[in-house]
């Protein structure tokens, strides 16, 4: 049994994933071909419309109607019969969650048919959890006397210095070290009470849930601190100071536009919100609902575009993930995370160095690898061909029956010219060599250049054929909101978010989580 990541449920190991193999990604040209049938999904259909101009394709996830209050939203989407619906009911399930991933041992299976996976529709919670159960002392020292009191959060991270190659590696050497084993032990404290309402609100059952999740939801809410301290508590006071109207929509125009938001997704939310203003009054606790289902939508909008919701590699299946964006990104180190999600996840794995302009690139992925215990494929040459380099790791993958091939790329050549030919060029190898694969382009971007970064991604889309983004060092920077800009701007869903420089510190994007995280008390 293993927990897979992708997923974000318990699985057999050894099962071939049949569901996985009937549901390929999808480009968006190829959703053009759908029904209308296919492309009207109940509950998105106001946003959508009213908002996001939505020409094709099907979500996966109904998207809470957003004129419900939100407790009314949350049992619309979950389970009904499981899924807490007070603050005691919250309390309850972070308990029995609790004492699940405090129990070593195997976790329980989940049920086949209704272990929701992280994208199943999400409830909108507002905190009931945080706001009212950690308001009554009683209750809280109650959790706290039955929870077991072991620090669990790991130490603050430093910023990164300037890389060189040898200290890229040390790096990658030591900080793998410090994280690369989750601790069982939580701390029954904020964070755990935060992550264990994020997960109960999206229909998930407190023995399904692992400690890695907890661990990584308290890391991704600890890792928006600095966005969230710039926006929310400014927004909070906007909006907690009476109904929402245009002088407080002006406020919060300004306060998205500082955390990197970006003017066009800027604009939809507020031209949404000013909408929303004309045609009633909002108090606050709506106020903050509404405008995080606008948040949601519009990170989940590729959905309706034609990307499945749910980037998974195909089980029993060449996948081949290829990762670009400019030096300094995040590249080689993602791609150390992502084989551990991987690998741990169930999959085999193997890792092209097709970086073969950076000195230190190909021994720093060397330790990455070593430390999933995942082969690296690469040719010790000076200045050897990239695309060779791919070409002998697909022959290896191909021969070895490899399912998630994971290729790192230069970030920087004599020019912009000879690195979009190098990609185009590793592309049309991957495409000739592998026509079976199932192909991922994956642009890389660091958050904490804003909407700079976001300028320089977009000479990448052409050659690499882009497919989806990693946003990473979203921990540390007060620009986190350029998470929405990304999916605006470029129109690709966001599939993994890295909040860290240990191995655990990247995991699959969910908006909601997301969301909750930034807007979160
Ligand atoms: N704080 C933080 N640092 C990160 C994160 N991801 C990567 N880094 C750091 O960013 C620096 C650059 O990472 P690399 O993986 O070498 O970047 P790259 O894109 O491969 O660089 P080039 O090979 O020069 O193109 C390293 O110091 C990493 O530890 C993250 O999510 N958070």
């Amino acid at each position: 049994m293993v927990f897979n990541w992708f997923k974000r449920q318990f699985s057999q190991e050894d099962t071939p994933d049949v569901e996985d193999q009937s549901v390929p990604e999808q480009r968006p040209e190829e959703a053009e071909g759908q029904t209308a049938e296919q492309t009207e999904t109940a509950g998105q259909l106001e946003l959508s419309e009213s908002t996001f101009p939505v020409e094709s394709a099907p979500s996966e996830q109904a998207v809470p109607a957003l004129d419900s209050p939100p407790a009314e939203s949350a049992l619309e989407s979950a389970d009904s019969e499981e899924t807490p619906r007070s603050a005691e009911d919250y309390l309850a399930w972070a308990k029995a969650a609790f004492e699940s991933v405090q129990t070593v041992g195997e976790p329980l299976a989940p049920r086949a048919a209704d272990s929701a996976s992280v994208d199943s529709a999400p409830a909108e919670v507002s905190s009931t959890l945080n706001q009212e159960a950690l308001a009554d002392p009683e209750v809280v020292t109650e959790a706290m006397e039955e929870a077991a009191a072991s620090p669990v959060e790991g130490e603050e991270i430093a910023p990164s210095p300037p890389p060189t190659a040898s200290r890229e590696v040390a790096r990658a050497s030591s900080e793998l070290d410090a994280s690369s084993q989750p601790s069982p032990e939580q701390d029954m404290d904020e964070g755990f009470l935060w992550s264990a309402e994020v997960l109960a609100a999206q229909g998930r059952r407190p023995e399904e849930i692992s400690d890695e999740e907890i661990t990584w939801l308290k890391k991704l809410r600890r890792g928006l601190d600095k966005t969230r301290r710039g926006l929310v508590n400014q927004l909070k006071s906007v909006v907690g100071q009476g109904p929402l109207n245009q002088e407080a929509v002006d406020e919060i125009e300004t306060l998205l536009l500082q955390a990197d938001v970006g003017i066009e997704a800027t604009d939809i939310i507020v031209e949404a919100l000013q909408g929303k203003i004309r045609e009633q009054t909002l108090p606050p606790d709506q106020a903050i609902a509404y405008l995080k289902s606008l948040l949601r939508e519009m990170l989940d909008r590729p959905y309706h575009n034609g990307y499945v919701q749910t980037l998974t590699p195909v089980k029993n299946q060449l996948n081949i993930w290829l990762l670009t964006g400019v030096n300094g990104v995040g590249k080689t180190t993602t791609i150390g995370k992502l084989t551990n999600v991987a690998t741990s996840s169930g999959y085999t794995c193997l890792i092209a160095a097709a970086d073969t302009f950076r000195a230190a690139a190909v021994e720093q992925i060397k330790v990455w690898g070593q430390r999933s215990d995942v082969e690296v494929i690469c040719n010790p040459g000076k200045n050897t061909d990239p695309a060779a380099v791919v070409f002998d790791a697909i022959t290896a993958a191909q021969s070895r029956q490899t399912e998630l091939l994971l290729v790192d790329t230069a970030g920087r050549l004599q020019n912009k010219k000879n690195l979009m030919d190098e990609l185009a060029k590793i592309r049309r190898i991957i495409q000739k060599k592998a026509p079976e694969a199932q192909i991922e382009s994956l642009l890389v971007l660091d958050a904490t250049l804003g909407q700079n970064g976001l300028r320089q991604a977009q000479v990448f889309s052409q050659s690499a054929q882009l497919t989806g983004v990693v946003l990473t060092k979203l921990d540390g920077t007060a620009k986190g909101g350029v998470a929405l800009g990304v999916v605006q701007q470029l129109g690709l869903p966001i599939r993994f978010i890295g909040a860290g420089e240990g191995i655990s510190d990247l995991r699959p994007f969910s908006s909601y989580e997301f969301v909750e995280a930034l807007l979160s008390s």
